[in-house]
Protein backbone atom coordinates (compact mmCIF):
# COMPACT_ATOMS: atom_id res chain seq x y z
CA UNK A 1 0.00 0.00 0.00
CA UNK A 2 1.43 3.76 -0.81
CA UNK A 3 2.65 5.41 1.68
CA UNK A 4 2.93 9.35 1.66
CA UNK A 5 5.74 10.84 2.94
CA UNK A 6 5.26 13.88 4.90
CA UNK A 7 8.25 15.64 6.19
CA UNK A 8 7.68 14.31 9.63
CA UNK A 9 5.47 11.75 9.30
CA UNK A 10 4.56 8.77 6.69
CA UNK A 11 0.95 8.38 6.16
CA UNK A 12 -0.46 5.22 4.91
CA UNK A 13 -3.18 5.60 2.20
CA UNK A 14 -5.11 4.29 -1.18
CA UNK A 15 -6.11 5.72 -4.22
CA UNK A 16 -8.90 4.19 -6.08
CA UNK A 17 -10.56 4.63 -9.50
CA UNK A 18 -10.49 8.24 -11.42
CA UNK A 19 -12.96 10.65 -11.42
CA UNK A 20 -14.54 12.76 -8.83
CA UNK A 21 -12.20 12.80 -5.61
CA UNK A 22 -14.14 11.45 -2.48
CA UNK A 23 -11.57 11.27 0.33
CA UNK A 24 -12.56 8.92 3.58
CA UNK A 25 -11.66 9.69 6.94
CA UNK A 26 -12.36 6.36 9.77
CA UNK A 27 -12.91 6.60 13.18
CA UNK A 28 -10.69 6.09 16.45
CA UNK A 29 -9.09 2.56 16.97
CA UNK A 30 -9.76 1.63 13.13
CA UNK A 31 -8.52 2.47 9.79
CA UNK A 32 -8.91 2.39 6.35
CA UNK A 33 -10.93 -0.98 5.98
CA UNK A 34 -13.28 0.22 7.49
CA UNK A 35 -14.48 1.68 4.16
CA UNK A 36 -14.09 -1.72 2.81
CA UNK A 37 -17.50 -2.83 2.07
CA UNK A 38 -19.18 0.70 0.97
CA UNK A 39 -16.82 1.24 -1.51
CA UNK A 40 -18.03 -1.14 -4.06
CA UNK A 41 -21.41 0.14 -3.59
CA UNK A 42 -20.52 3.88 -5.40
CA UNK A 43 -21.29 4.81 -8.72
CA UNK A 44 -18.44 5.24 -11.41
CA UNK A 45 -16.85 7.73 -12.16
CA UNK A 46 -15.33 8.30 -8.87
CA UNK A 47 -11.59 9.13 -7.07
CA UNK A 48 -11.94 7.35 -4.04
CA UNK A 49 -8.91 8.13 -1.45
CA UNK A 50 -8.90 6.88 1.93
CA UNK A 51 -6.15 6.93 4.70
CA UNK A 52 -4.99 5.94 7.84
CA UNK A 53 -4.72 8.96 10.27
CA UNK A 54 -1.45 8.94 12.42
CA UNK A 55 -1.13 6.74 14.82
CA UNK A 56 -3.38 3.85 12.68
CA UNK A 57 -3.29 1.22 10.64
CA UNK A 58 -0.22 1.31 8.73
CA UNK A 59 0.37 5.23 9.51
CA UNK A 60 3.30 6.04 11.48
CA UNK A 61 2.70 5.93 15.06
CA UNK A 62 4.18 9.23 16.82
CA UNK A 63 4.63 9.43 20.62
CA UNK A 64 1.38 10.47 21.96
CA UNK A 65 -0.52 13.23 22.39
CA UNK A 66 -2.01 14.27 19.59
CA UNK A 67 -3.89 17.31 18.55
CA UNK A 68 -6.68 17.28 16.70
CA UNK A 69 -5.03 20.65 14.16
CA UNK A 70 -2.28 17.85 13.62
CA UNK A 71 -4.91 15.48 12.31
CA UNK A 72 -6.53 18.11 10.03
CA UNK A 73 -2.95 18.69 8.99
CA UNK A 74 -2.20 15.23 8.06
CA UNK A 75 -5.55 14.81 6.01
CA UNK A 76 -4.54 18.54 4.35
CA UNK A 77 -0.85 17.68 3.58
CA UNK A 78 -2.36 13.82 2.08
CA UNK A 79 -5.03 16.15 -0.06
CA UNK A 80 -1.72 18.71 -1.35
CA UNK A 81 0.96 15.87 -2.02
CA UNK A 82 -1.86 13.63 -4.10
CA UNK A 83 -2.93 16.92 -6.11
CA UNK A 84 -6.19 16.98 -4.28
CA UNK A 85 -8.75 19.85 -4.66
CA UNK A 86 -12.42 20.06 -4.48
CA UNK A 87 -12.93 16.55 -2.84
CA UNK A 88 -16.36 15.60 -0.78
CA UNK A 89 -14.33 14.69 2.11
CA UNK A 90 -16.72 11.87 4.45
CA UNK A 91 -15.59 11.53 7.83
CA UNK A 92 -17.05 9.27 10.14
CA UNK A 93 -16.50 10.12 14.40
CA UNK A 94 -13.09 11.20 14.94
CA UNK A 95 -12.70 11.53 10.93
CA UNK A 96 -15.51 13.68 10.84
CA UNK A 97 -14.33 16.21 13.35
CA UNK A 98 -11.17 16.07 10.61
CA UNK A 99 -14.04 16.79 7.82
CA UNK A 100 -15.12 19.65 10.16
CA UNK A 101 -11.26 21.36 10.73
CA UNK A 102 -10.45 20.94 7.45
CA UNK A 103 -13.59 22.87 5.56
CA UNK A 104 -12.90 25.70 7.89
CA UNK A 105 -9.21 25.58 6.75
CA UNK A 106 -9.22 24.65 3.55
CA UNK A 107 -12.63 25.13 1.61
CA UNK A 108 -10.24 25.13 -1.54
CA UNK A 109 -9.59 21.68 -0.65
CA UNK A 110 -13.42 20.38 0.55
CA UNK A 111 -16.83 21.17 -1.68
CA UNK A 112 -18.81 19.08 0.28
CA UNK A 113 -18.73 17.05 3.53
CA UNK A 114 -20.69 13.69 4.73
CA UNK A 115 -20.86 14.21 8.66
CA UNK A 116 -21.00 11.04 9.77
CA UNK A 117 -22.07 9.71 13.71
CA UNK A 118 -19.94 12.50 14.66
CA UNK A 119 -20.51 15.90 16.42
CA UNK A 120 -18.82 19.40 16.82
CA UNK A 121 -17.87 18.08 20.35
CA UNK A 122 -17.53 14.43 20.89
CA UNK A 123 -17.69 13.67 24.98
CA UNK A 124 -15.92 15.55 27.45
CA UNK A 125 -12.14 15.60 28.07
CA UNK A 126 -11.84 14.19 31.31
CA UNK A 127 -13.56 10.93 29.86
CA UNK A 128 -11.24 11.24 27.11
CA UNK A 129 -8.05 11.60 29.09
CA UNK A 130 -9.27 8.85 31.60
CA UNK A 131 -9.80 6.28 28.87
CA UNK A 132 -6.35 7.30 27.12
CA UNK A 133 -4.76 6.09 30.95
CA UNK A 134 -6.50 3.16 31.02
CA UNK A 135 -5.19 2.50 27.46
CA UNK A 136 -2.03 3.66 28.22
CA UNK A 137 -2.08 1.50 31.61
CA UNK A 138 -3.36 -1.65 30.01
CA UNK A 139 -3.24 -1.67 26.88
CA UNK A 140 -6.34 -2.20 24.11
CA UNK A 141 -7.97 -4.60 25.93
CA UNK A 142 -9.12 -2.09 28.68
CA UNK A 143 -11.71 -0.35 26.38
CA UNK A 144 -12.31 -3.34 23.84
CA UNK A 145 -15.06 -4.41 25.27
CA UNK A 146 -17.05 -1.17 26.27
CA UNK A 147 -16.19 0.09 22.56
CA UNK A 148 -17.73 -2.63 21.14
CA UNK A 149 -21.24 -2.44 23.03
CA UNK A 150 -21.20 1.64 22.10
CA UNK A 151 -20.23 1.00 18.39
CA UNK A 152 -22.73 -2.02 17.79
CA UNK A 153 -26.50 -2.97 18.09
CA UNK A 154 -27.07 -5.63 20.63
CA UNK A 155 -28.13 -7.52 18.03
CA UNK A 156 -25.44 -7.10 15.82
CA UNK A 157 -23.41 -8.49 18.77
CA UNK A 158 -25.49 -11.37 19.19
CA UNK A 159 -25.17 -12.66 15.62
CA UNK A 160 -20.46 -12.48 16.76
CA UNK A 161 -20.31 -9.80 13.51
CA UNK A 162 -18.75 -7.51 15.53
CA UNK A 163 -15.87 -9.60 16.65
CA UNK A 164 -14.00 -8.71 13.32
CA UNK A 165 -13.91 -5.08 14.77
CA UNK A 166 -12.96 -5.82 18.23
CA UNK A 167 -10.03 -7.61 16.24
CA UNK A 168 -8.94 -4.48 14.71
CA UNK A 169 -9.35 -2.63 18.26
CA UNK A 170 -6.85 -5.22 19.23
CA UNK A 171 -4.75 -4.43 16.98
CA UNK A 172 -4.64 -0.44 17.31
CA UNK A 173 -1.17 0.57 18.84
CA UNK A 174 -1.98 1.63 22.23
CA UNK A 175 0.47 4.97 21.34
CA UNK A 176 -2.04 6.18 18.65
CA UNK A 177 -5.08 5.28 20.44
CA UNK A 178 -4.19 6.94 23.67
CA UNK A 179 -2.68 10.61 21.07
CA UNK A 180 -5.99 10.67 19.27
CA UNK A 181 -8.03 10.34 22.59
CA UNK A 182 -6.55 13.68 23.54
CA UNK A 183 -7.30 15.17 20.07
CA UNK A 184 -10.72 14.37 20.18
CA UNK A 185 -10.83 15.79 24.01
CA UNK A 186 -9.45 18.78 23.13
CA UNK A 187 -11.55 19.64 20.24
CA UNK A 188 -14.67 22.22 20.68
CA UNK A 189 -15.95 22.97 16.98
CA UNK A 190 -19.05 24.70 17.98
CA UNK A 191 -17.81 27.87 16.89
CA UNK A 192 -15.78 27.16 13.61
CA UNK A 193 -18.52 24.79 12.42
CA UNK A 194 -21.20 27.28 12.94
CA UNK A 195 -19.75 28.94 9.99
CA UNK A 196 -19.82 26.57 8.08
CA UNK A 197 -22.03 27.10 4.75
CA UNK A 198 -20.83 23.95 2.19
CA UNK A 199 -23.52 21.16 1.13
CA UNK A 200 -23.61 19.00 3.93
CA UNK A 201 -24.61 15.33 4.71
CA UNK A 202 -24.93 14.48 8.26
CA UNK A 203 -26.00 11.01 8.95
CA UNK A 204 -26.36 9.32 12.28
CA UNK A 205 -27.30 5.79 13.30
CA UNK A 206 -30.83 5.07 15.48
CA UNK A 207 -28.40 2.67 17.74
CA UNK A 208 -25.44 4.81 18.20
CA UNK A 209 -24.24 4.86 21.62
CA UNK A 210 -21.29 6.62 20.58
CA UNK A 211 -22.41 9.46 19.39
CA UNK A 212 -26.39 9.40 19.23
CA UNK A 213 -28.71 11.05 17.15
CA UNK A 214 -29.71 13.87 19.13
CA UNK A 215 -26.17 15.05 19.85
CA UNK A 216 -25.16 14.83 15.54
CA UNK A 217 -28.85 16.28 15.02
CA UNK A 218 -27.56 19.40 16.85
CA UNK A 219 -24.16 19.48 14.68
CA UNK A 220 -26.62 19.26 11.73
CA UNK A 221 -28.43 22.05 13.20
CA UNK A 222 -25.38 24.07 12.98
CA UNK A 223 -24.52 23.71 9.44
CA UNK A 224 -26.99 26.44 7.19
CA UNK A 225 -28.43 24.14 5.19
CA UNK A 226 -27.02 20.68 6.00
CA UNK A 227 -29.27 17.61 5.24
CA UNK A 228 -29.72 15.52 8.55
CA UNK A 229 -30.33 11.48 7.75
CA UNK A 230 -31.29 9.14 10.63
CA UNK A 231 -30.52 5.41 9.89
CA UNK A 232 -32.40 3.14 10.88
CA UNK A 233 -30.92 0.16 13.08
CA UNK A 234 -27.50 1.32 12.43
CA UNK A 235 -25.18 1.65 15.32
CA UNK A 236 -21.82 3.87 15.24
CA UNK A 237 -20.40 2.27 11.85
CA UNK A 238 -22.99 2.27 9.18
CA UNK A 239 -20.36 1.48 6.83
CA UNK A 240 -19.75 -1.70 8.32
CA UNK A 241 -23.24 -2.56 9.71
CA UNK A 242 -25.60 -0.86 6.96
CA UNK A 243 -23.07 -0.39 3.76
CA UNK A 244 -25.96 -0.21 1.69
CA UNK A 245 -27.66 2.42 3.25
CA UNK A 246 -24.78 4.41 3.99
CA UNK A 247 -23.44 3.94 0.09
CA UNK A 248 -27.47 4.91 -0.88
CA UNK A 249 -27.11 8.38 1.01
CA UNK A 250 -23.46 9.23 -0.09
CA UNK A 251 -24.51 8.58 -3.61
CA UNK A 252 -27.59 10.26 -3.81
CA UNK A 253 -25.82 13.29 -1.95
CA UNK A 254 -22.95 12.99 -4.65
CA UNK A 255 -25.66 13.65 -7.42
CA UNK A 256 -27.65 16.03 -5.27
CA UNK A 257 -24.35 18.38 -5.76
CA UNK A 258 -23.47 17.73 -8.99
CA UNK A 259 -20.10 15.25 -7.79
CA UNK A 260 -21.12 12.16 -9.44
O1 LIG B 1 -14.94 5.05 20.70
C1 LIG B 1 -16.02 5.62 20.74
O2 LIG B 1 -16.81 5.51 21.64
C2 LIG B 1 -16.48 6.47 19.66
C3 LIG B 1 -15.60 7.39 19.04
C4 LIG B 1 -15.42 8.68 19.34
C5 LIG B 1 -14.55 9.28 18.38
C6 LIG B 1 -14.34 8.16 17.46
O3 LIG B 1 -13.72 8.18 16.40
O4 LIG B 1 -14.94 7.05 17.92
Amino acid sequence: MPLAFLPDLRLNYRDEGSGAPVVFSHALGLDLTMWDAVLPLLPPGLRLIRYDHRGHGGSDVPAPPYTMGALVRDAERLLDHLGVKDCVFVGLSMGGLVAQGLAVKRLDLVRGMVLSNTAARIGIESQWQARAQSVADTGMEAVADATMERWFSRRFRAEDRHLPWRERVMACQPDGYVGACAAIGGTDFYTPTASLTLPTLVLSGSEDGSTPPDLVRETAELIAGAEFRLLRGSGHLPPVDAPEAFAEALSGFLRRIGHV
